[in-house]
Order: C-alpha cells, then sequence, then structure tokens
C-alpha cells in the first residue's frame, strides 16, 4: 500500500473500499505505535518515522480453510517477521501461537484487538531493545480463519539504504551487537532463507 499504493481497480471489488480505508487507518495506528516506541526508547517520537519505519507497508489477507486432520499439518510454519513491525487481525477462530518464555502460548482473539508484533528490523535497529516475536499459526478443524497482517518493512526502493543499531542505543558498555546490512542486503538474505523458524538476524550478530 505504499510507498506505491495499488491502483483501486487492481483490488478485488468486494473488498476494493474497505481495503483503501483499512490501510490508512493502519497506517495512522502504525506510526502512532512507533512514535510511542520511539519515546519508550528515550528517543524523540520522530526518530522511527524519520528512519523510514513507515516508509513501506504492505497488507496481506491470510485464509486457513478448515482441516480435517490438523494434528499432520501448520497453518503457518514459526518465524519472526521481516520487518520493523506489523499489525495484526485475526478473527475469532483462533491458531496463533507466539513462543514466550521457552513455551508456545496461545494468543486467542479477542474482539476487535489488534495483535502488534515486533519484526527483525526493530530488533536490529534497536539493538535488541526490542526483540522480535516467534510465532506460528496451528491448522485447526473449525474454520476457515481469516487474519490480515500489516507490515511495516524497509523501503525496498532504497536498496543500498543502511540499517545498523541507531547510534544513540549504543555506548562502550552496550556495543552494537550487529553490523551493518542494507535493505537489499537484507531482503535478499530474508527470501533465500525462506520460513525456516531460524531468525534473519543470526548472521548479523557481532
Ligand atoms: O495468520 C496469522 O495470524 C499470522 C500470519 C503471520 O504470522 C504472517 O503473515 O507473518
Ligand atoms: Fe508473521
Amino acid at each position: 500500500m505504499a510507498p506505491n499504493p495499488p491502483q483501486p481497480d487492481e483490488l478485488p471489488p468486494p473488498c476494493r473500499d474497505i481495503l483503501l480505508e483499512y490501510s490508512s487507518q493502519v497506517t495512522k495506528l502504525g506510526c502512532c505505535m512507533l512514535e510511542i516506541m520511539s519515546e519508550s526508547l528515550g528517543l524523540d517520537a520522530n526518530k522511527l518515522l524519520d528512519m523510514g519505519c513507515a516508509e513501506s507497508i504492505s497488507i496481506a489477507c491470510h485464509y486457513y480453510p478448515s482441516c480435517p486432520q490438523p494434528e499432520l499439518t501448520i497453518g503457518t510454519t514459526e518465524h519472526t517477521d521481516g520487518g520493523f513491525i506489523t499489525i495484526l487481525q485475526q478473527d475469532l477462530i483462533g491458531g496463533l501461537k507466539v513462543f514466550y518464555e521457552n513455551q508456545w502460548i496461545d494468543v486467542p482473539p479477542i474482539p476487535e484487538a489488534l495483535i502488534v508484533n515486533v519484526g527483525d528490523l526493530l530488533q536490529l535497529i534497536t539493538n535488541d531493545k526490542f526483540i522480535s516475536s516467534r510465532h506460528k499459526v496451528v491448522a485447526n478443524k473449525v474454520g476457515p480463519r481469516v487474519s490480515i497482517g500489516s507490515f511495516f518493512r524497509a523501503n525496498l526502493m532504497e536498496t543500498s539504504k543502511v540499517l545498523e543499531p541507531i547510534k544513540e542505543l549504543i555506548s562502550t558498555d552496550n556495543p552494537s551487537k550487529y553490523r551493518s546490512t542494507t535493505t537489499k542486503e537484507h531482503r535478499d538474505y530474508f527470501l533465500r532463507k525462506g520460513l525456516d523458524g531460524t531468525s534473519a538476524l543470526l548472521h548479523l550478530k557481532i
């Protein structure tokens, strides 16, 4: 949806208007979250926005059919999201799980609540102040399940933009945990690696 929004007639008619409206509202919410997160790090409220964390936004609508033998398969394999933040809306079916304190915990649907996931790039630029969440979706006998993910990512148009821990968040006591990369290098690695359950940050660790 950003930086190059689709033409309305490129979107399926049944969800065209609502998707454009949703995109504009979720963008506002994401910017607000990024401002609050900046402040919580002791940074200027605009810092994460100025770094381009809301420049590129894509929306994926997921449809998980009901599954007669859910124990034999998986909805979405374990992964961390690759961007800065993801705002996720799930319906009331359930199935999302997050890895917390060494175990998989259900993220039960709460009507009208949204989930905000920290992604790998926010972990990288905050030098581990925010940690990306490992999550997955299990298959379900009931369904279908629908979810909508709004991904705030690095702007791929700026291929050579450098991604590295924010200077204000590193010091001699708390040195940089990651080497610098570029949006292109990181994206290529993320796509090559696939959703194999390991973090795309491991190869950048110092
Ligand atoms: O369907 C969901 O609830 C989560 C999907 C997801 O993790 C993703 O698209 O990155
Ligand atoms: Fe995800």
